[in-house]
This record gives structure tokens, C-alpha cells and sequence, in this order.
């Protein structure tokens, strides 16, 4: 789908228009990330009622993309809602919580929600939230990547939007596989490897502060 020709506008203010669906269990601190890659801080916030909108503009590579990011419900009663979004998505953020296994555990079903409602060939990427609750932590990084391995997934990338860790890596990542992906003659280029994380190119990072490898 869609991230063929309709992506690029750059008859408009920007380059490569982009959308991101970002979903998984309620109360994984998917609102919290999106407004920390908006505004640069971490706000409490409510449940999710359907489906939010944000947009942020990134420089990549002297391009402008913009990034439209649809933060969905967990909740099941939105699960109609939210479905609706799913088709004229670009990409898919399936965002988990490490420190509550059981929505790690959910991301099956989330791939299978994206197969059956979204476009055919959508970039997805998992996110590890709440990375800065260490000693709570019920999901290893392992085992993060040993699922986005089995499913074909982009990366995994834990994350704080409490800390500020990762949050603006996780859109810039995505941002640059979704231009590298649009754009043919770029094909085969390392132009994710110039990211600003400690990663190699399996594309797999957790806490910049750590240790990040995974042997994908
Ligand atoms: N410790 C910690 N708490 C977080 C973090 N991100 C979010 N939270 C908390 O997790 C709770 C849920 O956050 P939300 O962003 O509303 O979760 P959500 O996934 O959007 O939930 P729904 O909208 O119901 O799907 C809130 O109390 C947040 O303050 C984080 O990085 N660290
Ligand atoms: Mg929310």
C-alpha cells in the first residue's frame, strides 16, 4: 500500500508525509509517549477515548517529513473505533509495557489485528514502555527481540517516556526506514545505521545506556 507515490508531497510544506498507528493493551503509556515525542515532556494523562491525532515535523537528511501519529483506545470497548484507523496506515507501533507481562503477551494479537485490518505490507515496530521502572521489570529485552524476530518485525526499542529515553529514536528510526523504503534508489543503503543509538544494524536497541545488541 500506500506509502507508494501518496506519501511523497513534496508540493506541500514537507517531503514524505508519513502515518503511524501506535496501539497495544490500555495503561502502556502510549499517550504519554506520543505527547513526549510532541511537546519533549512527560504530562499524566487519561484512557484513551478512541483514537488521538499529533503531529510533528522531523529533519532527516535535509528533508522534511511529517509524522502523523494516531494514538488509539486499549480499551476493548474502542476496539470498532480503532480498527477504522488501522487501513490507511503507514506504519504500526505496537507499544508493551515490560514491567506487566501479560500485555507483552497481547502482541500477538495485536500482529493479528494489523493483518487483518491493515495494509499488506505495513513497517511495524515494538516498544518496550516504562524502561525506567528497572527493578519492576517483567519482560527481558531477549525476549522482545526473539518475538520481532519470529513475527518479521522492523525493531524493538525499550523505552521511558517518563525519563525521556528513546521516545524521539523510536519516530526517527521508523521515519528513516519508511523514506528508505519510499525511496528506490535508496534501497540497500545502511541509512538507518546513522542513527543517533547505541544499535547495530539488526536494528534492534533498548536503553541507550545499556547493553543493546540483539542477535536477530
Ligand atoms: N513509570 C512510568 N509510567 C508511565 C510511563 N509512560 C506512561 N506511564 C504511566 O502509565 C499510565 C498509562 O499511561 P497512558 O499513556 O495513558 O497509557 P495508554 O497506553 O495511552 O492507555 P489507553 O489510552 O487506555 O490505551 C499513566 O499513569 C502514565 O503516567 C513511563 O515511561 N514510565
Ligand atoms: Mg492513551
Amino acid at each position: 500500500m500506500p506509502f507508494s507515490s501518496a506519501a511523497r508531497a513534496s508540493e506541500e510544506n514537507f517531503d514524505y508525509l508519513f502515518k503511524i498507528i501506535l496501539i497495544g493493551d490500555s495503561n502502556v503509556g502510549k499517550t504519554c509517549v506520543v505527547q513526549h515525542f510532541r511537546s519533549g515532556v512527560y504530562t499524566e494523562t487519561q484512557n484513551t477515548i478512541g483514537v488521538d491525532f499529533t503531529v510533528r515535523s522531523l529533519e532527516i537528511d535535509g528533508k522534511k517529513v511529517k509524522m502523523q501519529v494516531w494514538d488509539t483506545a486499549g480499551q476493548e470497548r474502542f476496539r470498532t473505533i480503532t480498527q477504522s484507523y488501522y487501513r490507511s496506515a503507514h506504519a504500526a507501533i505496537i507499544a508493551y509495557d515490560l514491567t506487566r507481562r501479560s500485555t507483552f503477551e497481547s502482541i500477538p494479537h495485536w500482529i493479528h489485528e494489523l493483518e487483518k485490518y491493515g495494509a499488506a505490507n505495513l513497517v511495524v515496530m515494538l516498544i518496550g514502555n516504562k524502561a525506567d521502572l528497572r527493578d519492576q521489570r517483567h519482560v527481558l529485552f531477549e525476549d522482545a527481540c526473539t518475538l520481532a524476530e519470529k513475527y518479521g518485525l522492523l525493531a524493538v526499542l525499550e523505552t521511558s517516556a517518563k525519563e525521556s529515553r528513546n521516545i524521539d529514536e523510536v519516530f526517527m528510526l521508523m521515519a528513516k526506514e519508511l523514506i528508505a523504503r519510499n525511496s528506490p534508489h535508496l534501497c540497500g543503503e545502511a541509512t538507518l545505521s546513522s542513527l543517533p543509538l547505541d544499535s547495530s544494524p539488526v536494528l534492534m536497541a533498548q536503553d541507550p545506556t545499556a547493553e543493546t545488541h540483539c542477535a536477530c
